[in-house]
Formats: C-alpha cells, sequence, structure tokens
C-alpha cells in the first residue's frame, strides 16, 4: 500500500518526499538499507583488491578515449605529421595514429601513458592481491569459485595487455607478435591450422591489428567486466574474510558499515589510485613508440622486453635448450612449444587446481572465514615461496640480455645462472622459508607460554637479573589465546582422519596449536610476571599499542573493545 506523505514520521523536505515516491514505485529502501549497513572488515591487505579494480576502471575511461583516435589498420601511408624524424618514412595507419595521439592529439599522449601504467598497475594489483588471498588461505571453501575466476581474470589481463601493447605496430610490439607466431606455429598438429586462423595467412598480413583491436577493446574488456562483476557479487554474497582478533569467529564480520565510513575510505583510495597513474602518466615516460620505428620484420633492436606481466615467458624461451623432437614421419614438436606453451599450461592449471589439491591433501572440507598467518600453515607458505622465486628467476632470465650488458656478463654465463637458478633456487627458498615460519611460530609459543617479553630487567634479593615477562589476557571460548594461532580451530573431521592424511596434515601444519592444558599453564609458568596483564596481542603478535585493546592491529576507536566498539554483522 502506498504510504502518504501525511503519516506521522513522513519526510518533509522535498528530497525526502520524492525518495518516498520513489520507493513506492521501486521499493528499494530495504535492500539499500541492507546494503548500506553491510559490515566490511578493516585491513590494508583487503585494499589490493581495490586497487585492482580501480585500475581497471581507468584503463575503460582511458583506453575508451584512446578508441577515438587510434585507426587499427595495416594500409600503408606516408607519415607526415608532427614527429620529424620520422617524416617521410612509410608505415602503418596503426602506427601513425599511434604517433598522432602521442604528438597531434590534445591530451593524446597524457592518456595513452595513462593508460599503459594503468594497465602495469592493474597487473601488479592482480597478482599482490592474489598472493594474499594464497598465503592467507582465503580461497580455501566457500571461496573457491571466486579464486578460479580470479586466476581466469589474470589470464585474460595477461591476453589483454599483450594484445594492447601489439597494436600500434611499432618496432617492439611486432617483435612481439613475431614470437607469438612463432609459438602458436609450435603447436603440435594444429599449430598451422591456429596460426592460420589467427593471422589470416602467413605473418604478418594485413588483419591481425584489426583483430587484435576488436577483441582488446570489446571482447576481452566484456568478458572482463562481466567476471569481475560476478566476483564481486560472490564476494558479497558470501562476505569477506577476516583476520582472527577479539571478538571476531567464524560467525560474524566485525568492521565498517559500507556507509559511510567503508564508502569514504574506497573513493578516498580510488582518488589516490587515479592520483598515482596521472601523475605518472604526466611525468614519467613509457613507451616511446617514436624511439622504436615502425615495425620492420628484419629489424629487432637489442633490449627488446615486453611488459613485465609477459617477461616470464621470455624467460621461460631464453633458458630452454634447444631441443627439438623429431617424430617418425617427418613430424617435429618446436624446442619453443616446451616454454612457451606446456610449462605456462602446467603453471596456470597447477594456479587454478591449487584450492583443491590443498583440500584433498589436507582433507579440510570445513568452511572458513577466518584468515590464517603465513607461518602457521608453512608447508603452503613455503610451496607459494617456492613459486615465487621460480618466477623471479623467468622474469630475471627474460631481461638477461640487459643485465648482462649493464653488468658485463657474457649472455651464455647468464643463461646458465638461469638455468641452474631456475633447479636450485626453488627448493632453497622452500627451506628458508620453512624454517623462518617454524621459528616464527616457536616464538609464538614461547611468547604464549612465556609472555611478552617487556625489556624491564630485575634484580632478585639473592642477585639474580630476570627479564618481566608481562603476562597475557584470558583464552576465549575456541580455546584460542590472544594470539592468532591459525583463526579457526581445526575441524574435528580434521583430527579423526586417519594414515597418510594425518601425516600430510601434519606436514603442512607441523607445530600443533597449545592444548587448553597448555595455555592454562601459561599462567602459572609466568610467575615472576609483575607487569599490568596485556589485554590484547596483535594479529601480528606483537601487543597493542598503549596496551589498549586493537583491532587488527590497531587500536580501536576509543580504546573500546572491538567487540562492542565497532559494527558487526553475523553471517548467513
Ligand atoms: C585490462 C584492461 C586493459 C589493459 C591491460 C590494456 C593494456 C594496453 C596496453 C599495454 C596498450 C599499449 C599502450 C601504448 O601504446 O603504450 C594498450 C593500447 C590501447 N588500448 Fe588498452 N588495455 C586495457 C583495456 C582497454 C580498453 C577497455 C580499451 C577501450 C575501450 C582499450 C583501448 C586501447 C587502445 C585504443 C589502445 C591503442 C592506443 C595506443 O597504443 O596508444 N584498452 N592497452
Ligand atoms: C581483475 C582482477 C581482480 C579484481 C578487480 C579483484 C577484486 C577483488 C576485490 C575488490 C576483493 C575484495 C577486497 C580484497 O580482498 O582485496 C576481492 C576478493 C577476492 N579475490 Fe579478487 N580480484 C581480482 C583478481 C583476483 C585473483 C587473480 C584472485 C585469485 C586467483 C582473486 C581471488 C579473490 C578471492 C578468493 C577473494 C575473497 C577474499 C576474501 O574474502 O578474503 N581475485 N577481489
Amino acid at each position: 500500500m502506498a504510504r502518504t506523505a501525511t503519516a506521522p514520521g513522513a519526510p518533509t523536505t522535498a528530497l525526502g518526499k520524492a525518495a518516498l515516491e520513489v520507493d513506492d514505485r521501486l521499493i528499494v529502501a530495504g535492500p539499500l538499507r541492507r546494503t548500506l549497513n553491510k559490515v566490511f572488515p578493516d585491513h590494508w591487505s583487503f585494499l589490493l583488491g581495490e586497487i585492482a579494480l580501480y585500475s581497471f576502471i581507468i584503463l575503460l575511461l582511458t583506453g575508451t578515449y584512446l578508441t577515438f583516435f587510434f585507426q587499427a589498420s595495416m594500409t600503408e601511408v606516408v607519415y607526415d605529421g608532427s614527429y620529424a624524424p620520422l617524416r617521410g618514412i612509410d608505415m602503418s595507419i596503426a602506427y601513425a595514429s599511434t604517433l598522432d595521439l602521442s604528438f597531434d592529439v590534445r591530451g593524446g599522449l597524457l592518456i595513452r601513458q595513462m593508460h599503459h601504467w594503468a594497465a602495469l598497475l592493474f597487473m601488479a594489483s592482480i597478482v599482490v592481491h592474489m598472493l594474499r588471498i594464497f598465503f592467507t588461505g582465503a580461497f580455501r571453501r566457500p571461496r573457491e569459485t571466486n579464486w578460479l575466476i580470479g586466476v581466469a581474470l589474470l589470464i585474460l589481463g595477461i591476453f589483454e595487455g599483450f594484445a594492447g601493447y601489439s597494436m600500434p605496430d611499432d618496432l617492439l610490439s611486432g617483435t612481439g607478435l613475431r614470437i607469438m607466431s612463432a609459438i602458436i606455429l609450435s603447436i603440435p598438429v594444429i599449430g598451422t591450422w591456429a596460426h592460420w586462423a589467427v593471422f589470416g595467412g602467413d605473418y604478418v598480413g594485413e588483419l591481425i591489428v584489426g583483430r587484435l583491436y576488436i577483441a582488446h577493446v570489446l571482447i576481452i574488456p566484456a568478458i572482463l567486466l562481466g567476471l569481475i562483476a560476478l566476483h564481486m557479487l560472490i564476494l558479497v554474497k558470501q562476505k569477506h574474510t577476516q583476520f582472527p582478533g577479539p571478538g571476531r569467529t567464524e560467525h560474524n564480520v566485525i568492521g565498517n558499515r559500507l556507509f559511510p565510513t567503508f564508502a569514504g575510505k574506497a573513493t578516498g583510495l580510488m582518488m589516490v589510485v587515479f592520483g598515482v597513474v596521472a601523475a605518472l602518466g604526466g611525468l614519467v615516460q613509457i613507451n616511446p613508440v617514436w624511439l622504436w620505428g615502425p615495425y620492420n620484420p628484419a629489424q629487432v633492436s637489442s633490449a627488446s622486453q615486453p611488459d613485465w606481466y609477459v617477461m616470464f615467458l621470455d624467460g621461460s624461451t631464453r633458458l630452454f635448450p634447444a631441443w627439438d623432437i623429431y617424430l617418425p614421419g617427418n613430424y617435429n614438436i618446436p624446442a619453443l612449444f616446451w616454454p612457451t606453451v606446456v610449462l605456462p599450461g602446467i603453471i596456470f592449471t597447477l594456479l587454478l587446481a591449487y584450492p583443491m589439491l590443498e583440500r584433498k591433501l589436507t582433507g579440510d572440507t570445513a568452511s572458513h572465514h577466518l584468515l590464517q598467518r603465513p607461518r602457521d600453515v608453512p608447508v603452503r607458505t613455503s610451496l607459494g615461496m617456492m613459486a615465487i622465486s621460480f618466477y623471479v628467476v623467468l622474469l630475471l632470465s627474460g631481461a638477461n640480455d640487459v643485465i648482462a650488458d649493464k653488468f658485463d656478463i657474457s649472455l651464455n654465463a647468464m643463461t646458465w645462472i638461469g638455468r641452474i637458478g631456475l633447479l636450485i633456487v626453488p627448493p632453497i627458498a622452500y627451506v628458508l622459508t620453512y624454517r623462518i615460519c617454524l621459528g616464527l611460530q616457536q616464538h609464538d609459543r614461547e611468547v604464549l607460554e612465556h609472555g611478552i617479553e617487556t625489556g624491564v630487567i630485575r634484580r632478585l634479593p639473592h642477585g639474580e637479573f630476570i627479564e618481566v615477562h608481562q603476562p597475557l589476557g584470558p583464552v576465549d571460548e575456541h580455546g584460542h589465546g590472544q594470539l592468532a594461532y591459525g583463526g579457526a580451530p581445526v575441524p574435528k573431521k580434521m583430527n579423526q582422519v586417519g594414515g597418510a592424511r594425518r601425516a600430510i596434515r601434519g606436514f603442512f601444519s607441523p607445530i600443533e596449536e597449545p592444548t587448553a592444558v597448555e595455555l592454562e599453564q601459561r599462567g602459572e609458568d609466568r610467575g615472576l610476571a609483575t607487569a599490568e596483564p596485556q589485554r590484547e596481542l596483535t594479529t601480528s603478535g606483537r601487543p597493542a599499542e598503549g596496551g589498549r585493546p586493537s583491532e587488527g592491529g590497531r587500536p580501536s576507536e576509543g580504546g573500546r573493545p572491538s567487540e562492542g566498539g565497532r559494527p558487526q554483522e553475523p553471517r548467513d
């Protein structure tokens, strides 16, 4: 039934009345109120996904501006724009229009450079966001779907960036396309056909830039947009994870309401991202295509590097031995196939499957909304560091000619350093990370058992010097101390499984949480403690500043305990 403007409590202002009219028709007030009251937990690492989101918005805006001037045509023209050194030279319309964008279109160079910087930031923030999800265990049930969507976004981002980089038809982009052509041709059986389908004939042909353009401005952005929307919908539905802390359980979310606090902070961050990208675009030159010159298949300049997110493939190509395999019947599998098709295939399959693999190995099928600290799951953390070190060796090898040149090392030596590094650095990274995690766990355990070191030295009557240890606060109802020990209690099911599974689970989490008895004994152990009891340890394991209760490492507002002081909502 329609509400009348004369009913008690009815709005009196024109705006209020208009809102009432709208709500009478669309019934949006309820859902809107629920959305605005949604609670988002607070942690700096949750900003990484937001940075990816905002840089994507910048890419959409700047990319749209570029489409007004960029012409994706391979037709040859003679350049007569304002960049004198290239005047009179034959080039494609695509390259000429990129030069025009850079020199003759108002704001063109700024927007082009902003677009390129935003692309680099977008890819970097996605990767770091993914690492945060990985190392804190945020991909565990029920968030596997969002992990899968995330990996799809990452792969699409790489293709989108590559397509963008290839469109201006300068010497660098042509070199990248040449490599892409060779990669496609190296695929056994279907290679020649796939190449024909993509390039519309022999390399380089007239069609490829037009096709890349449609993929770059329409197909891939549309899929990215759809998947990002789905990513966000799932996030809102499942609610965000949170780090363990006072009052935070698997069944609630403590943080800031969407409106006004979270919205205010998010808008601020968006402005910062826009500002940083605009400053970079305006002040720091990137991809000066006029210096590279138009594409000519007979030329490759030295230090030809792709953007950083494609460079690992360049690295794998440089490191892989020239093992061409000849099969009976005059068939050949070119060496390029392994580092550029098989290796990325394995990397991305492992990435996609990781949540399922870990679930299988640990037997942990429970839902988790509390995050884990990397040290509490040493095997996962070490595997992650192993993967990162493998990637970094590939990445550096993608620039091994530049490193060889700058440090006066032979390129041959650089190739061998890369090959050997690829085999030995990851296992070393694994062992080191594992030891560091165990060391940190041991330290936590000592803090739990003996309290926090205060740095205060006392002299006892018989002359002995001791350091005062500050007691910890009480243990919560889950048996957790104030140290964030891995967040969620270990599900019962995981305690019941036997044999190999238990061994693997022990392998994944070698130091068990302290038992309830140990936690109780803690107090007696600290017989010498005389300082005020510490009410809380932050998630980093350090006491909150001023001994006040804190939230995620910061003092909570007004010094009140977080449970009472911060908005919270239950999970469905
Ligand atoms: C994830 C999204 C995107 C990424 C990673 C990306 C990346 C790139 C890169 C690296 C370039 C080469 C820039 C240069 O010349 O230095 C480029 C060019 C271009 N992009 Fe994008 N882009 C994205 C989205 C878009 C969208 C949504 C549009 C249009 C609606 C667009 C339109 C263009 C155009 C027209 C060019 C050619 C102009 C030029 O190279 O100067 N881009 N893009
Ligand atoms: C276009 C790229 C992406 C965008 C714009 C994006 C955006 C976001 C945002 C804004 C959040 C919430 C805030 C946060 O936790 O940081 C989020 C959460 C999440 N993202 Fe992404 N993301 C992207 C790529 C990825 C990738 C590559 C992965 C993993 C492979 C991933 C997996 C997840 C997961 C599992 C969550 C839920 C985390 C939680 O509740 O703690 N996302 N994403």
